[in-house]
């Protein structure tokens, strides 16, 4: 008979209160030696905090962390790092201007040896071998992308020798592609027999990854070291949000659906736009948005999503091509005639695009509602706010918040909540839904596809193909800045898009 090994961790009545928020409130799990443990739960639930204690970023108020069957004190990242437990964050932490392994090189200083700089680049070369992770020890960072940079903090993490891996919502900026080179890392870790604990809020990876799985609601454990096998999607959903969570059903299932008879609000013909690095970002792209309508944006990272979004929000001028608004040529840039127009956005990096360092919520609310004029009223902005709560349903914080100290999630949930709810006729929404819990993902979809219905004209842009096919109607697929398909959401699929991505030519 097969013996389960003892726990490598053990986590046992952990409680983390912070001011009146008992963000962690008498958790319970375990990880074995060999296994990866999923920890699942919405916005908010508490999962960043746990593991921010088993990192010694955060000292539990009371409760045990045991290791190997000894209750252990975690004080600070170096006294875990020393226990072998590493941790990679949902905001990488590296210097943009250093290479790889100066980089790498600066999280070492805390070990009691320091490595010469030929025999750590020949270790950074051996590990990333090893584990498949390909990165070049003297690349600059700031050139690399965001897996690329995941790959130099798993590199940093491997280095330290590692046994636990804490991984916190590490597939919620990857492409598809990334994430499964990503799992290939993690399995080849497990089978070396580290333990792995990974933060996710999508139940495809738990079911593709994970041996076991504990589920957080309002900072208790609902469901404790529970095999995926053994419980159905609906069951995982109930235990994260306590209630069943309906999927959006697939909008298109006729393809002459795509079709429509209103003339296009925004017209793209042959517009290319160069990168300051001089490359094209978008190559003789031609496009166009009809009004009640959703049109996709599929393609991995880089291939001239961002680029695009910015044409249409007449924030780009092209190098070549027009942008016609209703019918009517625009002189690019034109920001205040996009905005005219009613052109709403979601940006796609909320973090550099939306928040301001030190402002509260409803000070960014009050912002939006200004729309550039000089009428700045915060109270009545939190007041708006709290309506638009009510109606876009998608639990934004309260309005005295600092938004620079909220959590991916809860910022992409008040700029949802502010764009979702806007007069528009123009809806450009780029990764909607990423780092969103289910329950709000859900809401999310329901929200564009009201706009969709009501009228407006939606850009999608997504790196999540099932969210695509589930919204879209036609899917527009970008590779390399060029235009590789357009193709009726009701025919296409998950592969199809796959070879468009890749730069295949529509059939
Ligand atoms: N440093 C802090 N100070 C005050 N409150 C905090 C702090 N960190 C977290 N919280 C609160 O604790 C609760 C749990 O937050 P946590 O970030 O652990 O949730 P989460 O499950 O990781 O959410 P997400 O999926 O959005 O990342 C939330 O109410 C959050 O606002």
């Amino acid at each position: 008979m097969h013996v389960p090994s003892p726990p490598l961790l053990e986590v046992r009545e952990l409680v983390k209160i912070f001011g009146p928020v008992r963000a962690n409130d008498g958790i319970s799990f375990s990880v074995r030696p060999g296994e990866v443990h999923a920890l699942l739960g919405e916005n908010g639930a508490g999962k960043s905090t746990l593991v921010k204690s088993l990192y010694g970023v955060h000292q539990p108020d009371s409760g045990e962390i045991v290791i190997d069957g000894a209750a252990v004190e975690l004080p600070s990242p170096a006294a875990a790092r020393q226990r072998g437990i590493g941790m990679v964050f949902q905001d990488m932490r590296l210097i943009p201007a250093l290479p790889v392994w100066q980089n790498i090189a600066l999280h070492l200083t805390d070990t009691p040896w320091v490595m010469r700089p030929k025999t750590l680049k020949a270790r950074i070369a051996e590990l990333s071998q090893r584990y498949g992770l390909a990165v070049h020890p003297d690349a600059l960072v700031e050139h690399l992308s965001i897996g690329e940079w995941q790959r130099v903090e798993l590199v940093k993490v491997l280095l330290g020798g590692l046994r636990l891996l804490i991984l916190d919502e590490p597939t919620s900026v990857l492409t598809p592609q990334e994430v499964g080179g990503l799992f290939e890392v993690v399995d080849r870790l497990r089978a070396d027999g580290a333990a792995i604990v990974i933060i996710t809020h999508k139940l495809r990876e738990v079911r593709q990854i994970a041996d076991r799985v504990t589920v957080l609601r309002g900072g208790r454990t609902v469901l404790s070291d529970a095999e995926p096998a053994q419980l159905t999607d609906e069951q995982l959903i109930t235990a994260m949000v306590g209630e069943p969570v309906a999927a959006l059903e697939r909008r298109s299932t006729d393809a002459s659906d795509a079709a429509s008879p209103d003339p296009a609000i925004v017209r793209l013909e042959n517009v290319s736009i160069r990168r300051p690095d001089g490359a094209l970002g978008l190559d003789g792209v031609s496009l166009e948005v009809f009004p009640g309508q959703i049109l996709g944006v599929a393609g991995v990272a880089g291939s001239g999503q961002d680029e695009l979004s910015e044409t249409i929000l007449g924030l780009r001028q092209p190098v070549a091509g027009t942008v016609a608004l209703d019918g009517a040529e625009l002189a690019l840039p034109a920001v205040r005639q996009a905005r005219q127009a009613g052109i709403v956005a979601v940006a796609s990096d909320p973090v550099q695009d939306f928040v301001i360092p030190g402002m509260s919520v409803a000070e960014h609310a009050a912002l939006w509602f200004a729309e550039g004029r000089f009428r700045f009223d915060t109270r009545r902005a939190d007041t708006q706010l709290r309506t638009r709560n009510g109606t876009a349903q998608l639990r934004a914080v309260a309005g005295n918040r600092r938004m620079d100290r909220l959590s991916g999630g809860n910022i992409q949930r008040v700029l949802l909540t502010l764009a979702l709810t806007s007069t528009c006729r123009v809806l450009v929404a780029s990764y909607p839904t990423r780092g969103l819990d289910i329950l709000t993902t859900e809401r999310t979809r329901t929200l564009i596809k009201e706009l969709c219905d009501a009228g407006v004209a939606v850009v999608l842009v997504s790196e999540d193909l099932d969210e695509l096919l589930t919204l879209s109607d036609r899917i527009a697929v970008l590779s390399g800045g060029e235009l590789t398909g357009v193709v009726p959401a009701a025919t296409a699929d998950r592969q199809r898009l796959g070879e468009l991505m890749a730069g295949g030519v529509a059939a």
